[in-house]
């Protein structure tokens, strides 16, 4: 039985973590926490893995603690950056036996969809990303469309493709979007929905639209499930649930 601490236990995403990692066989939760609670029972409960959805300022400092206690994670929280994800890597270096799995989306279509655009990315001149999500979302952009953007701007970089052209010479503040490595997104929330993403590309006469919808949180559960399992036998930095998948 892998025993599983979760941090953000009370929130949407927590909540739901709890109930998949007790329906799921082979693990249980041995430590449910929220904001106010003690890192500490962690250790006591004999956490080996913790599940971690709680905010993007809190998430690196939970993540110190496991790592300096030896526990292995499975980071969902957004707003990891390269250089967050490079602290983490360093923290790792002097931890042979410890893995942390930083997950932008744990739903497998949305992995998919990542994935394609970082495929389609070579074949078009412009590129932009739309992410739509439930109003009570703390950042935006989505760590999903951060990391997107940065993957269709490596790929382009790779096929030789200069900026994304843009003719725009008059605006007003925020109607081009946020640019992320040089992808221009777009953030939208609403009450009603919970999380999805378009990644629209331009070409010659056509455009292609890779969109992908969670309709309900459970849609991440099979990802954390499975990060859960995972992480125990790799130690050191894995960024994307991709890397636990045969894409
Ligand atoms: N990777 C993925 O697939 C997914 C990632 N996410 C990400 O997960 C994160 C959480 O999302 P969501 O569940 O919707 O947010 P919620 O606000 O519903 O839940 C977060 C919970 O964590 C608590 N919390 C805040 N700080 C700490 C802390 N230091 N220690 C323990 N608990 C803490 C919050 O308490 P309080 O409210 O009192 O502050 C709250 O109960 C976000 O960053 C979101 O973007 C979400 C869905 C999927
Ligand atoms: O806050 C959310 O809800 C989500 N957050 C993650 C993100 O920022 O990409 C993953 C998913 O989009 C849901």
């Amino acid at each position: 039985m892998i025993k599983v601490g979760v941090l953000g236990a009370r929130g949407r995403m927590g909540a739901e973590v709890c109930r998949a990692v007790e329906a799921a066989d082979g693990m249980d939760v041995v430590a449910a926490l929220d904001v106010d609670d003690q890192r500490s029972s962690l250790v006591d409960s004999g956490t080996q893995v913790v599940v971690d959805f709680t905010h993007p300022n809190a998430v690196l400092d939970n993540v110190r603690f496991c790592v300096d206690n030896d526990i292995h994670c499975v980071v969902g929280t957004s707003g990891f950056d390269q250089s967050k994800l490079d602290t983490v890597r360093d923290w790792l270096a002097h931890k042979e036996n410890v893995g942390v799995l930083v997950a932008p989306n744990f739903a497998l279509g949305a992995v998919l969809c990542m994935r394609f655009a970082e495929l389609a990315a070579k074949f078009y001149d412009t590129v932009e990303i739309v992410e739509l999500h439930h109003n009570r979302k703390a950042d935006a952009p989505s760590g999903t469309a951060a990391h997107t953007a940065r993957l269709v701007a490596a790929a382009r970089a790779e096929a030789g493709l200069g900026e994304v052209p843009d003719a725009t010479t008059s605006t007003v503040d925020g109607a081009r979007g946020a640019e992320v490595d040089g992808v221009r997104v777009h953030s939208v929330r609403l009450g009603g929905l919970v999380a999805h993403q378009e990644v629209l590309f331009g070409g010659q006469g056509e455009t292609l639209t890779i969109r992908h919808d969670s309709l309900d949180r459970t849609s991440f559960m099979p990802g954390v499930v499975l990060g859960v399992r995972g992480i125990v036998d790799r130690p050191g930095l894995t960024v994307g649930l991709d890397k636990l998948l045969d894409l």
